[in-house]
């Protein structure tokens, strides 16, 4: 009923025929060249992973967590961006999957960046902000939520890049009748 898509020639198993690069170089010719607007976030291209501590006033307890985070583009001048943490006991052990999220970061002139992020748990995010420096800054532009979701009004996020190897992350929130506060931060180190 339907054509297959054509075959085409790739060094990737993929039927996809672009290569998603996870670095700025261009990875032996197989990866294409970053976007000259990513400029500003070549610097957050990989995979981080790490710990962090989080709280809410609405919660009986903080907590310890740790943390994956990807950033990759395409050669367009957008990243793709995937986030998934886990509850860590008191011997660091993991206890249970915790908040997954993934999105685009889209980059325009002068390091503005508009930033459309989902999370299973009913969330869909707009973010605006910049990248200078070194940090990007995303404050919330709209928020959508399913009918079931937890009541999120706003986010600010903010990503600092300490040397190559060092991310840091931090996540407020204004929810559940709370007014904007810290929920999240996290030091993350580049995996490759
Ligand atoms: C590293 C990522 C995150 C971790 C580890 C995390 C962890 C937690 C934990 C442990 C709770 C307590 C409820 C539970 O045990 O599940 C919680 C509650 C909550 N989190 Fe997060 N969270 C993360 C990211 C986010 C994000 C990105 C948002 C929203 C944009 C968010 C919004 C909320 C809300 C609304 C609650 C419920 C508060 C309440 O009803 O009292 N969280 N989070």
């Amino acid at each position: 009923m339907f054509d297959p898509a054509p075959e085409h020639r790739s060094a990737s198993p993929s039927p996809y025929p672009y290569a998603e690069s996870h670095s700025g170089d261009t990875e032996a010719g197989q990866a294409p060249a970053p976007h000259a607007l990513l400029v500003p976030v070549l610097g957050l291209l990989g995979r981080w992973r790490g710990r962090g501590r989080g709280e809410y006033p609405t919660l009986s307890a903080d907590f310890t967590y740790a943390q994956e985070v990807t950033f990759s583009h395409d050669g367009r001048p957008f990243l793709r961006y995937e986030a998934r943490a886990w509850l860590l006991d008191a011997d660091d052990a993991p206890l249970r999957p915790a908040a997954r999220e993934s999105g685009w970061w889209r980059l325009q002139p002068d390091g503005r960046v508009e930033a459309l992020v989902t999370q299973p748990t009913g969330i869909a995010e707009i973010a605006v902000g910049h990248a200078v420096d070194g940090t990007v800054d995303l404050s919330t532009h709209g928020v959508a939520l399913t009918p079931t979701a937890k009541d999120v009004t706003a986010t600010r996020r903010r990503y600092t890049l300490t040397g190559d190897d060092t991310l840091t992350f931090t996540h407020d929130m204004a929810a559940v009748d709370q007014p904007m506060q810290h929920h999240l931060s996290a030091r993350l180190r580049r995996t490759r």
